[in-house]
């Protein structure tokens, strides 16, 4: 690893295990994602346009925003699983979970300077490394803004080429907005497959900026436009559960069982009270509630 290291750090060309599969990712959004447009599109679209450029001028830095088991991981593993050939057991796939790394709230200067050095030195190893920042929602504030450097255009760093990263951030900030929207685009009998990006970037961004508990509360980040694209997940309504409790049923060999899709379906929570459309609990709670009915 060491000389790899250092062979990196020479020839600012080092590719590590990246082996991108654009089809495959494009075609595994398309098929397993579910009731998801926005993040397919928009997704898609911004690898694509990222890995097409030999030299990028900025990394790839992606914002994943909506409640509760609807896909944010989910898309997160299958973007590893078709950038790197080891897919999400690569060890240039750094996921980040603040609970874990960063409890404490009172400890920001020390949790930002090793953030910063956990960053340069994966670069260092490989600069297409991925960085996942799940439940950014748990992020002490003025944490995240020690990335400013690495997420911008402008700056210059010595050695690495930083730019050749992704970064994505996970988190439920901004979830009210969009799953308003959804709901007043239901009750106006339209298709949710209406909502376009652009109904929806500038609130989210807003929302995200101004909450306390979002990871980017008044962050540089969000204030200098350094996300590439913030993604939004749509809340999952029951057609969207049943397909997840078909797939899992077809996974243990017992497709046709009606009855069971039927018993998820009524065992799960719905809002908005008047309407009961959308799982609460997107398509999260389906293994186990498919375990516990088989
Ligand atoms: N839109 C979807 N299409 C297909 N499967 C989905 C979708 N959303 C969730 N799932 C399934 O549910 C599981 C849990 O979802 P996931 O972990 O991606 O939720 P999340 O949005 O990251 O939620 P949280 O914020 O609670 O972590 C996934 O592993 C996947 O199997």
């Amino acid at each position: 690893l060491q000389m790899k290291t250092i062979y990196c750090t020479i020839s600012e060309s080092c590719e590590c295990d990246f082996k991108p599969d654009v089809q495959g990712l494009e075609w595994d959004l398309y098929k397993n994602l579910y009731g998801q447009h926005l993040a397919q599109e928009i997704v898609s679209e911004a690898v694509v346009g990222f890995l097409q450029k030999d030299s990028p001028d900025k990394p790839l830095v992606l914002s994943f925003h909506g409640a509760s088991g609807t896909g944010k991981t989910f898309v997160s593993s299958i973007l590893g699983r078709h950038l790197y050939g080891a897919a999400m057991s690569s060890p240039y796939i750094h996921q980040f979970i603040p609970t874990l790394h960063f409890p404490l709230l009172d400890r920001v200067q020390e949790y930002r300077s090793a953030l910063k050095r956990w960053v340069e030195g994966n670069l260092t190893a490989c600069a297409r490394s991925i960085f996942i920042f799940d439940e950014m929602e748990r992020m002490p504030p003025g944490v995240t803004d020690v990335l400013v450097p690495f997420l911008g255009p402008s700056h210059v760093m010595f050695r690495t080429n930083y730019r050749k990263a992704i970064y994505i951030f996970i988190s439920t900030a901004g979830q009210e907005v969009i799953n308003k929207l959804v709901l007043e685009t239901r009750q106006a009998g339209k298709e949710r497959e209406d909502i376009q990006l652009r109904d929806l970037d500038a609130s989210l961004a807003q929302a995200v900026f101004n909450t306390k508990n979002s990871g980017f509360f008044q962050s540089r980040i969000i204030s200098e436009k350094l996300v590439t694209c913030l993604v939004p997940f749509l809340p999952l309504s029951r057609r969207h559960v049943n397909r997840c409790t078909r797939r899992e049923l077809c996974q243990r060999g017992e497709c046709h069982r009606r009855d069971i899709v039927e018993a998820v379906e009524s065992s799960l929570a719905y809002t908005p009270e008047d309407g009961q459309f959308f799982s609460n609990t997107g398509c999260k709670m389906i293994p186990a509630k498919v375990n516990f009915f088989l």
